[in-house]
């Protein structure tokens, strides 16, 4: 299964306590002021690594906890320090500090890492505190405590294009056939909940990554529906194809359609909404479909393009012009 949103905990290791080179129990000088200091407790690192290709592995286990650093010991020896906990991600990885709901670090590329918590400091042994009038003194200083977060990771697809539009609009239909990829289809919104990706081949050598993706109603830009889900995954598409069904089975205007959507990807991203866009009636076997693509043209003053996935019309200039768009938009 394709799961693309952990939570777990993370909690890094304490510091271990600095040696008063004391023993405990009766303050009897062990090895007088040479007490070392304790060791680093370990953090906890986040890595995007190459070949990592989901998150589902970190579904198996929810509590991640780095070892504490060693206390400190006589004859100045320092304690050890922790290895840190490495956890690994795809790249394309968002990390989000879940309390404080804020984003602590996109892992867009292999290699990027991010300290998720960072491990308490060793703690300082009685030598530290040794002065000229005090040659072995009781002091030492207790290791500190590690951070504890709990995190959010969240798999942003990487595709090509992105498929945008209301629910139903033959947006998982359009990406079965001219894919090798089977999402779910069905006649009724919000069927598809989680990001598909094919990899469309126009020809031998020009291939294109299309993403299809839950479908958008308004509000979404806060958060209704399936809003977020959506756009957080179009957010990483260099151009959107943006579907408009001619006859709504539920009786709304398709033109409103295409409007509400544009409204809510503005709402949500200026970046986004600046995107190259295609806009194309699906379905056009339907008897609207001549007479919404004329009003879209006329709204838009854009080339409105059609297809129906059922006749297969329209299908390979889709693919064209969506590839030639592509080709010149910068990667960025
Ligand atoms: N007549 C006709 N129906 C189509 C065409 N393409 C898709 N459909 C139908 O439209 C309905 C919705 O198709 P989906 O591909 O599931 O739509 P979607 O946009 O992915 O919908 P959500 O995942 O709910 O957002 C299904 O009943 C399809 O069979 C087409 O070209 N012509
Ligand atoms: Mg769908």
């Amino acid at each position: 299964m394709f799961i693309d949103r952990v939570t777990v905990d993370v909690e890094a290791g304490r510091g271990g306590d600095g040696c008063m080179s004391f023993r405990r129990e009766k303050y009897v000088p062990r090895g007088g002021p040479d007490g070392g200091d304790g060791g680093n407790g370990g953090s906890v690192i986040v890595i995007a690594e190459e070949g990592v290709d989901s998150l589902s592995e970190l579904t198996h286990r929810k509590h991640w906890r780095a070892k504490s650093g060693t206390p400190g010991q006589g004859k100045k020896c320092h304690g050890a320090n922790a290895d840190d906990l490495v956890i690994h991600v795809p790249p394309g990885t968002v990390v989000i500090d879940e309390k404080g709901d804020f984003f602590l670090k996109d892992l867009a590329a292999p290699g990027e890492q991010v300290v998720a918590a960072r491990g308490g400091k060793g703690g300082k042994g009685n030598t530290r505190f040794k002065s000229a009038t005090n040659q072995a003194p009781r002091e030492f200083t207790r290791g500190g405590d590690g951070e504890a977060r709990r995190l959010t990771f969240e798999l942003k697809v990487l595709a090509d294009v992105g498929l945008l539009g209301k629910p139903n609009a033959g947006k998982s239909t359009l990406l079965s056939r001219v894919s090798r990829a089977r999402p779910e289809i069905a006649d009724y919104p919000f069927t598809t909940k989680i990001p598909n990706l094919g990899i469309v081949q126009i020809d031998i050598d020009r291939t294109l990554v299309m993403a299809d993706i839950p479908g958008l109603i308004e509000g979404a830009a806060e958060g209704a529906g399936l809003g977020h889900e959506f756009l957080r995954h179009v957010e990483r598409t260099r151009v959107l194809v943006h579907l408009v069904e001619p006859t709504p089975v539920d009786g709304t205007d398709p033109v409103e359609n295409y409007q509400a959507i544009r409204q809510e990807v503005e709402a949500y991203d200026v970046d986004l909404a600046n995107r190259p866009e295609i806009i194309a009636v699906s379905k056009c076997e339907l008897p609207d479909a001549t007479e919404v693509q004329a009003k879209l043209a006329e709204l838009t003053g854009k080339d409105i393009l059609r297809f129906s996935a059922v006749t297969g019309e329209g299908l390979n200039d889709l693919m064209n012009r969506t590839y030639a768009v592509l080709a010149e938009t910068p990667n960025s």
